[in-house]
């Protein structure tokens, strides 16, 4: 297993990467299926795949395999319907336990924001769901007549804010942030000494603006992907 390709194909973006000796070497998402098909078409190594849009066609090349999440994986799951849990979600979560270890929580930043938490047995025992920070803004245009749409950024203003694009921008982002907030707290009160790692196309954006003490860590679905390919097929 010298050389491996992940692909992380969530609801927005396809993330790939590369790993050389167990190292992500080298990593990046596509700009359209198009490119995300000649990189397959290209690359001559296996590719580990997580797709959770549901619209990826593993037939595209035999080197594809999809992480199969019903064979043995590095996390033990305790969730009420883990037939349902989002393979991303897994992904982060066995990103946690090899980079972080002890009692840790992945807050994936992306489509949606997703909570992970593992204890630190590491057993996977769930988190939460919430619209991310572009579906938020685009939730109030698409479910509205007059409401612009709005790009996700922050706004120097203070609240309260004094045009109808810094009230959908600066609002939508003291939410996001005071919403990420109160559950690195609740997650702390029950795990003390726990991590908290930021992931997802938001990560940067939102690890400046939060006060709390947490990791940012782009690439952690794609070594958790690799993590549980390691584990099943090495
Ligand atoms: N170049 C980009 N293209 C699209 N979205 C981006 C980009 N950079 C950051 N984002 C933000 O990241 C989110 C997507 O993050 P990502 O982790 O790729 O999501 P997903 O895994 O759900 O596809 C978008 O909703 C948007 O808020
Ligand atoms: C919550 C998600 C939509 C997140 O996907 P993303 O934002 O990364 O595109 C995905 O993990 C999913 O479809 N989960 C299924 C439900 C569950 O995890 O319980
Ligand atoms: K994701």
């Amino acid at each position: 297993m010298r050389e491996v390709g992940i692909l992380d194909i969530g609801n927005t973006r396809t993330k790939w990467g590369i790993f050389r000796s167990g190292k992500l070497e080298d990593y990046g998402a596509f700009n359209s299926t198009d490119d995300r098909e000649a990189w397959i078409r290209d690359f001559s190594n296996p590719i580990a795949v997580s797709d959770v849009s549901g619209n990826f066609n593993f037939k595209l090349s035999e080197r594809l395999h999809p992480i199969d999440f019903s064979a043995k994986l590095p996390v033990l799951i305790n969730y009420n319907n883990p037939e349902r849990l989002g393979v991303d979600r897994i992904a982060n979560a066995c990103g946690l336990i090899f980079d972080y270890p002890g009692a840790a929580m992945a807050i994936d930043a992306g489509s949606c924001i997703t909570y992970d938490v593992v204890t630190e047995k590491g057993v996977f025992v769930g988190g939460g769901i919430t619209p991310g920070w572009s579906m938020r803004l685009k939730a109030m245009h698409e479910f509205t007549g007059k409401l612009p749409l709005v790009n996700r950024e922050e706004v120097a203003a203070q609240f309260p804010f004094n045009s109808t694009y810094d009230n959908l921008k600066g609002s939508t982002f003291v939410g996001l942030c005071a919403e990420i907030t109160e559950h690195i707290q609740i997650f702390k009160t029950q795990y003390p000494t726990g991590k908290v790692v930021i992931t997802g196309g938001d990560a940067i954006a939102l690890q400046k603006a939060l006060k709390s003490d947490i990791f940012a860590d782009p690439n952690l679905t794609l070594k958790g992907i690799f993590n549980i390919f390691k584990h099943q097929y090495a």
